[in-house]
């Protein structure tokens, strides 16, 4: 069982020592069982070593049950850390592309909904196998009282089984089925979300959406898992009504066929009725344990997906960022996004360019013209699917991609804003950062102590201006803009191209700016169009008055 096969991969000495005091547990509940029986079977009153044994089966089953509990507790809740650390690494070392293929509600429903599935039930693992033994002891002192009704028992609790997984197994095929639906209603949860404002706004698209997508979506989710569990409520009651068919055969079949002592019988009666607890317990967990089965392959499937690429992380490597470089060089590199039609697939490349330090480039092109993804490839974010890149001779590939990287600092059209500087600890990090906030005239917004912002509820264009500081804080070799102006009014989008980009450049930072803010064309030292994936021209310092040719 593939959550076993979790618990062992965490620490397989704890599971051992968990599963010996539950088989210990489960064989002194029997012995209890035996010794009640014995009791019974007598016809005069308990000796006194009954009663010493009776007492010290009960203090042992006390003491190993809960032994065997605790240990399989720590264990569990051990496995489910090792899991969400494992997960959250192998997302950060997988490609980004790979990972914007999975999709962000792929992803977030592994990481809540799966993994606290699968917690759910780790923690019940314990007592499950906590009653398996006591199921396996209570069999083999039935073996004991008599082999032939132990044979005929067990065929009974074969044919059981037998009749209980066949249903299991098309129960499992619903919930999966159910857990597909899961990924698309995270989609509709995103879109609830991030969409607020735009179902608000439209009545009649509001209710479109919650009627044929989210609607649509939730109800087949729910008919999936309802005949899944029908399925399992049915062949844990057909489960039941088997226990007492075994009791009946015992009392009323067996006695007519075989000779059997009454008070073997009356053991075996006893013991059976028993039973019926742990083995009903192990049954009502089979819904959950199949769920988690479910979330489980989910999770491992994404987990190897993610493995199979996430080769890009080499830690060994030096990750100084402040190496003197000459020149950095894209040879004919190129990307595609493929998508199901193939008339809308994207291929930008090849591309050649070259950049050096203390150079500022504008990358410009229309709308879809491949701007942004040029910016990923230089960036080291996605790896080209043919052609190099080279930053002074050297081949930029796995073994010093995470290196490569450091040398970037990147504001994206889409970038993301942490409240805290993580993995930046220079001494004077708040006095840096205040003289920043000043010149980017959000002091009076925006405090920092020790490292944290007071806020990143600000307003677009604030936000922006933040991860700039961000960005200067990084002090990298090499920065880029993805349309970072866009949002700011035209007193601070002059100073950002007159003042601060020049800046940059002064301190022999290659700036990359992607723009489509023509009237500063003229600052640049090149620039750079793209159209449709490919680099049409590059042009030199044009200066201000020839700044139209773009139009
Ligand atoms: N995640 C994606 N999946 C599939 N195709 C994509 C994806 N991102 C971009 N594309 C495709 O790649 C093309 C280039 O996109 P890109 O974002 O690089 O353009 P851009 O020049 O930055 O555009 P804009 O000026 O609008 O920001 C688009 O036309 C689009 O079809």
């Amino acid at each position: 069982m593939n959550l076993i096969r979790l618990l062992l991969r965490t620490s397989s000495l704890q599971l051992c020592f968990a599963i010996l005091a539950g088989i210990f547990s489960g064989g002194t509940a029997a012995g209890l069982i035996a010794l009640i029986n014995t009791t019974l079977s007598q016809n005069q009153p308990s000796k006194t070593i009954l009663i010493w044994s009776f007492v010290g089966l009960c203090l042992l089953r006390l003491i190993a049950n809960f032994v065997s509990q605790v240990l399989l507790i720590q264990l569990s809740q051990k496995a489910i850390l090792n899991l969400r650390v494992l997960l959250t690494r192998s997302i950060l070392a997988s490609p980004l592309r790979h990972l914007e293929q999975i999709g962000a509600h792929g992803l977030l429903a592994v990481l809540t909904e799966d993994i606290q599935t699968i917690s759910n039930t780790v923690i019940t693992v314990p007592f499950v196998c906590i009653n398996i033994a006591i199921v396996i002891a209570c069999l083999i002192y039935l073996s004991w009282l008599s082999k032939i009704v132990f044979l005929i028992g067990i065929s009974f609790m074969f044919l059981g089984i037998f009749s209980y997984s066949l249903p299991m197994m098309k129960a499992m095929s619903f919930l999966k089925l159910a857990r597909e639906q899961e990924d698309r209603l995270f989609k509709h949860f995103r879109s609830v979300i991030q969409g607020t404002k735009e179902l608000k706004l439209h009545r009649r698209r509001r209710q479109a959406f919650l009627s044929e997508e989210l609607h649509t979506t939730a109800s087949s989710f729910r008919r999936h898992n309802v005949v899944g569990m029908s399925i399992f409520a049915a062949a844990a009651s057909w489960g039941q009504v088997l226990f007492f068919v075994a009791i009946g055969l015992l009392l009323f079949i067996i006695p007519t066929i075989n000779k059997i002592p009454p008070a073997i019988l009356s053991a075996y009666a006893l013991t059976i009725i028993y039973l019926i607890s742990p083995l009903e317990y192990i049954m009502s967990m089979m819904p959950s344990i199949t769920k988690a089965l479910v979330a489980l392959k989910k999770v491992e499937s994404l987990g190897l997906s993610l493995a199979s690429y996430s080769n890009e992380i080499c830690d060994n490597v030096s990750l100084a960022s402040d190496q003197y470089w000459n020149c950095l060089e894209l040879v004919n590199i190129t990307h595609a996004y493929y998508q199901e039609r193939e008339e809308s697939n994207f291929i930008l490349g090849p591309i050649k360019l070259k950049f050096h330090p203390g150079e500022l480039v504008f990358i410009v092109g229309g709308n879809g013209s491949g701007k942004s993804t040029l910016a990923k490839l230089i960036s080291g974010l996605y790896i080209p699917e043919t052609g190099n890149i080279y930053l002074d001779d050297q081949l930029i590939d796995n073994h010093n991609l995470e290196w490569y990287r450091q040398q970037f600092s990147v504001v994206f059209s889409d970038f993301y804003l942490f409240d805290r500087f993580l993995g930046l600890d220079s001494g004077d990090l708040d006095i840096q950062t205040r003289k920043y906030l000043i010149e980017l005239q959000l002091d009076h917004k925006v405090k920092v102590n020790n490292g944290v912002l007071s806020t990143t509820d600000l307003s677009q264009g604030q936000r922006k201006r933040l991860a700039l500081v961000t960005a200067y804080l990084e002090d990298r070799p090499i920065y880029m803009f993805d349309e970072w102006a866009s949002d700011q009014d035209p007193v601070f989008k002059e100073i950002f191209y007159t003042q601060l980009l020049v800046e940059l450049k002064k301190r022999g930072k290659t700036v990359l700016v992607i723009s489509h803010d023509d009237q500063y064309f003229y600052l640049a030292d090149r620039i750079v169009k793209l159209e449709y994936g490919q680099v049409k021209t590059e042009y030199l310092n044009i200066g201000k008055e020839q700044s139209n040719v773009f139009e």
